[in-house]
């Protein structure tokens, strides 16, 4: 869309990253008040429980189907993933198959880029001409008003696939290579993880394959979280559903950040040294009708350490439309999403999540918007 003289009149104002807005900050000193998301102190959940989320055991689940039952079987893990899908929307996955190795090296490599001198980052910066926002590349997320309140956060943001797209100028060479390693064997997570979830759904087994379309684009996610003089005011993130199919995350072992809502709650989801985190996104609940949860959650900062996390984001291909599988429908249990362009429902995304709203509503035939709890952060 063409941009009015107006608009560009209006247009913010480039931020600087939150990495240096921190460097400028003592302790004890508050954070703008672009940052200030929640009032200090009136926040019940200051002390979130550790989230019990299912852990699941990738080999164990896709080891061949046998009468075996109980404990350590297929159909054990299987039932696991089936509470952990329905309930939480995020699990732990262990016995994947991505080398220790090669995820403790997608983390130092995102701390290598993060340390390095602001001049550097910039040259993969997200700004065209210094001013005109693009999605992918390194900076804040897109910031459209003057009022929109603002995550503690910077980010690298990089598609990844399909590999031709894969815009190379914005890869910094320290994690091209991990990133590329990392990509095909989170993809082979990912692959044998949906044939499973199909299942549970008495769906083909290849269902959630297909439905991702030969054209799937994956994204790749880079958060950097400086250390936040006042995190009882400033979220890493705030609360948001991802719009994708499925994400997949290494985060920082040595501090914890994420948490998860659940009914009306904030959880702590525990972080363990390489295990995988899966979460589900909003194009799986839209396709499930609502059977899987697309979990809404946030990052909380820390005042003494910064925090790092990667995340894939596995999501149809733009061009395809979703909708609840025909076999999930009958009279018994009608759609409860409509269908949805996935190109405009991921741009719906930024545009709601800066709003501070969730985007999944607008998908809904029937308005559960009043029973959604506890999601506004506050503008003070
Ligand atoms: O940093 C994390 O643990 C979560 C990041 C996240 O939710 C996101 O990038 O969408
Ligand atoms: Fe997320």
């Amino acid at each position: 869309m063409e941009r009015t003289g107006e608009e560009e009149a209006h247009r913010p104002v480039p931020l600087p990253p939150v990495q240096e807005l921190a460097g400028r900050q003592g302790a004890g000193d508050d954070v703008p008040a672009r940052y200030v998301a929640r009032r200090a102190h009136d926040d019940a959940d200051a002390t979130a429980a550790a989230a019990p989320v299912p852990v699941i055991d990738l080999g164990r689940l896709c080891q061949p189907a046998t009468t075996a039952s109980g404990e350590g079987s297929a159909a054990d893990e299987a039932g696991r993933l089936r509470s952990a899908l329905q309930s939480w929307g995020l699990f732990l996955v262990t016995n994947h198959g991505v080398e220790a190795s090669l995820m403790d090296a997608v983390i130092e490599a995102s701390r290598e880029f993060f340390r390095q001198p602001l001049e550097e980052k910039q040259k993969h910066t997200n700004l065209i001409d210094g001013k005109h926002f693009q999605l992918e590349g390194y900076g804040n997320d897109r910031v459209s008003s003057e009022d929109q309140v603002l995550d503690w956060c910077d980010r690298l943001y990089l598609k990844v696939e399909p590999q031709e797209e894969r815009n190379l100028a914005l890869w910094p060479t320290c994690l091209r290579d991990v990133l590329h390693e990392f990509t095909k064997e989170c993809t082979r997570v990912k692959d044998r993880l949906l044939p499973e979830m199909a299942k549970l759904l008495e769906l083909d087994d290849d269902y959630f394959v297909n439905q991702l379309g030969d054209k799937a684009d994956t994204h790749a996610r880079f958060n950097y979280y400086p250390p936040c003089p006042r995190p009882d005011l400033a979220f890493g993130l705030k609360p948001h559903s991802d719009a994708s199919f499925i994400s997949l995350l290494v985060v920082d072992d040595s501090v914890g950040g994420l948490q998860v809502l659940r009914d009306g709650a904030w959880y702590d989801v525990p972080a363990r040294p390489h295990t995988l985190l899966i979460n589900l996104g909003d194009q799986m609940e839209i396709m499930s009708d609502g059977i899987f949860k697309s979990p809404v959650h946030r990052v909380v900062t820390n005042a003494e350490k910064e925090r790092l996390s990667v995340v894939l984001f596995y999501s149809v291909d733009p061009e395809r439309e979703i909708q609840p599988a025909a076999k999930l429908i009958d009279e018994n249990h009608p759609p409860l999403y409509k269908k949805v362009k996935v190109k405009e429902y991921v741009a719906g995304l930024y545009e709601h999540f800066s709003q501070g709203k969730m985007v999944i509503e607008t998908a809904k035939i029937y308005d559960t918007s009043m029973y959604v709890e506890n999601l506004q952060y506050v503008k003070c």
